[in-house]
């Protein structure tokens, strides 16, 4: 099976054959019609706490999680070493172990036993004052050796630094004796600290994670498609989540070790979803223990291809141009009237009924020739997008009339205002200058707005409109700045946070920008992370991780406003749902239509969060299932598993591809 997007759902076989299609531009033949599970736990995440949780009752009922977790670690680091093609056997690998404490490092040393027991070479290094005793037997009486790095360590059958018995592994510095064991290791087991870290790490787990860590860090390196044998030895297996990561709001609050591969227990943690700790987990391996999470909110959502399937119209029967949704786009300006053509072109090629544009002159006529199809005159529109390729207002020299129509059409969606606009008062624009486009436009807003608020069409505020937001919004208006726009929106109401902030914490200033706005927020990034109201004060968190790097490319925005644009107007179109709720699942699949059509458009087996590996007990499959992207792509594409450059154009050439794959799923479950 070769996925070459990041659909997380397990059994979801059909659906990635029909991706490998697509690849080959094939279409002609859709999959099998079989019953697809929709099954969350590969695409959800749960808080620490909220795991504990979960795992209550079992353990209650004597379940051996450790051991079973341990279990599924070795083999996971086995199969790590097999896929190495001159790697050494597991009887002849270097392992270095570095457990805490806690029972992150008990899972840590019951793995370490198993490969201690294989004939691997496994010295722990321990990082606290103690190690679970039961774990520690196991390695011990498994032939592994035990190096305390804290001189008040009570560790049993540990070497001790300050002992001065002569034993190699106490000479000098123990930080740089275990630096010495790194640099000849074939595996690293970080089990240091696992769901029960505080706070940024401390002490000897700090200084080992600068180290370690700053030594595996490049972010210069080339995005490259996942498990591809590593380059350089030791590869470092996390047992749980990297050490050091913050496990429930993604971020990395001080040092951490980056792995290759994390096997992660139970269920994902928010760190494995959300940028930028799930840069650190590498290929993430779940091991499933049954839980129950029927009665757990998930914390953090990972949008899924089944889910994104579920936001599309197909034509019907009956349909003509406007019940298929019609959007409307007041982007592109004189200064980048590339945008213009860019997002309308993007939101006609993807399962519009219509496209009416608004804009300068220039723009105009730029459209007009690339895309004959888009009606400039007077009507009804289900979903709008503005701003893209607009100058914002500290570019702008005077408010241009497109800002002021944006300024107008913003208007009646300002929650809690008094000033709730007559429609005919839309009509009067008072600027002289207007151009007859924009009467046009002032004319069709009017019958949108008297259903009153709740009635308004979803509308996608980008770039240059993101500072024309009113204060407060309901949930149908989607912002989607990127980092540095997001902070600035954040200025404008009041808080000192810069790009570097929004970066740092994502999911904080996401959070923070949906509180104060009431927006959707879309913030842009190799993960794109979207927060919606999921009811009265109640965010929902939803995450697209399937764009490859390639889709950085100029315009690429400008096409995700578009597409979304075109899939709100879909939505929209069904007059019988409300969207309120819906909001940030819309969101995400429109990021996911985007970054397919960039995995797409590339020929990328490379994801900014590569597919979750479920854990297989048989060692064939897993193996099979761990293998690097390249030889499951193999067949797929010449490009793979790379990529080439792309174009925003290209994107775009894509979106319809999308739209066919995503039709030609499972036809049975459309009805
Ligand atoms: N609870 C369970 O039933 C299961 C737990 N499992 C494992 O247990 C882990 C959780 O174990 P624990 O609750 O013992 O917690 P951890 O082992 O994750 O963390 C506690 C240890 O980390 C140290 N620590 C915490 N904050 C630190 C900081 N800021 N700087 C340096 N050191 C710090 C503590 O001193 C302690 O030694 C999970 O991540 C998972 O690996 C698995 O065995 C599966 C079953
Ligand atoms: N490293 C990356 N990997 C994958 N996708 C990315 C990466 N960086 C940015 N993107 C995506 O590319 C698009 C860039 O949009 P934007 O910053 O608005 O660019 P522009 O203004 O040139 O159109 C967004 O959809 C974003 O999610
Ligand atoms: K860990």
């Amino acid at each position: 099976m070769g996925s070459v997007f990041n659909d997380a759902h397990h059994g979801d076989d059909d659906f990635d054959e029909g991706l490998d299609d697509g690849l080959d531009n094939d279409f002609a033949d859709g999959p099998d019609e079989a019953p697809e599970t929709d099954d969350p736990f590969v695409s959800a995440a749960w808080r620490a706490e909220q795991v504990r949780a979960m795992e209550r009752p079992l353990l209650e009922r004597g379940v051996p999680l450790m051991r079973m977790a341990a279990t599924a670690a070795a083999h996971v680091a086995q199969a790590m070493l097999e896929r190495q093609p001159d790697g050494p056997d597991v009887a002849d690998a270097h392992v270095l172990l570095l457990a805490g404490a806690g029972d992150n490092g008990g899972d840590g040393l019951f793995a370490a036993a198993e490969l201690a027991d294989q004939g691997a070479n496994v010295v722990c290094a321990a990082t606290g004052r103690t190690l679970h005793a039961e774990g520690l037997r196991a390695l011990l009486d498994a032939g592994g050796r035990v190096l305390a790095l804290d001189p008040e360590a009570d560790i049993p059958g540990a070497a001790v630094p300050d002992a001065q018995d002569g034993t190699d592994e106490t000479d000098g510095d123990p930080l740089e004796r275990v630096m010495d064991l790194y640099e000849n290791a074939d595996l690293v087991i970080d089990a240091m600290t696992g769901i029960g870290l505080k706070g940024a790490l401390r002490g000897i787990p700090a200084q080992l994670a600068e180290r370690i860590g700053a030594d595996r860090i490049d972010p210069r390196s080339p995005a490259l498609p996942v498990s591809e044998p590593a380059a350089q030895y030791p590869m470092v297996l996390a047992v749980d989540v990297p050490s050091g990561v913050g496990v429930d709001d993604g971020t990395l609050p001080g040092t951490y070790i980056p792995a290759d591969v994390t096997v992660s227990f139970g269920a994902l943690k928010p760190c494995a979803l959300l940028p930028p700790a799930a840069y650190a987990c590498g290929q993430v391996v779940l091991v499933d223990f049954g839980f129950d999470t029927s009665r757990v909110p998930v914390a953090v959502e990972l949008v899924s291809a089944a889910e994104t399937r579920r936001h599309i119209r197909l034509p019907r029967l009956a349909d003509n141009k406007y019940a298929r949704g019609v959007v409307g786009l007041i982007t592109g300006s004189d200064a980048y009237p590339g945008a213009a053509v860019l997002s309308a072109s993007a939101a006609a090629r993807a399962n519009a009924g219509m496209v009416r544009y608004l804009g300068p002159e220039r723009a105009e006529r730029m459209v007009l020739d690339r895309l004959p199809e888009a009606v400039f005159g007077e009507g009804r529109c289900q979903a709008w997008v503005v701003g893209s390729g607009i100058p914002d207002g500290d570019h702008a020299d005077v408010d241009s009339p497109q800002r002021e129509a944006i300024r107008r059409l913003l208007e009646p969606y300002a929650v809690g205002e008094a000033n709730w606009p007559e429609p005919e008062s839309l009509l009067n624009i008072g600027l002289d200058d207007l151009p007859e486009s924009f009467e046009d436009l002032m004319a069709m807003l009017a019958p949108t707005y008297e259903g009153g608020q709740e009635s308004l069409p979803p509308v996608v505020v980008d770039a240059g409109a993101l500072d024309l937001l009113p204060e407060r919004v309901p949930p149908q208006v989607v912002i989607t700045p990127h980092a540095g726009e997001l902070a600035r929106l954040l200025r404008s109401r009041g808080q000192a946070v810069d790009a570097d902030d929004v970066e740092r914490d994502p999911l904080g200033c996401a959070l923070e920008a949906w509180r104060l706005t009431g927006a959707t927020v879309l913030l842009k990034g190799a993960i794109t992370v979207v927060v919606g109201s999921d009811g009265p004060d109640k965010p929902r968190v939803v995450v697209n991780g399937n764009a490859p790097a390639w889709l950085s490319t100029a315009g690429s925005g400008d096409v995700l406003a578009g597409s979304l644009g075109a899939l709100l107007a879909q939505a929209a179109a069904d007059e019988d749902r409300s969207l309120t709720l819906k909001m940030a699942d819309l969101a995400a699949a429109g990021a996911f239509i985007h970054g397919l059509a960039g995995q797409l458009a590339s020929g990328s087996g490379q994801a900014a969060r590569p597919p979750v590996v479920v854990y297989d007990e048989d060692r064939d499959r897993l193996a099979e299932a761990m293998a690097p992207t390249s030889e499951k792509l193999r067949d797929a594409t010449p490009f793979a598993p790379i990529g080439k450059p792309i174009l925003a154009g290209d994107v775009i050439a894509q979106l319809p591809n999308v739209y066919a794959l995503f039709a030609s799923m499972n036809l049975s479950e459309w009805n």
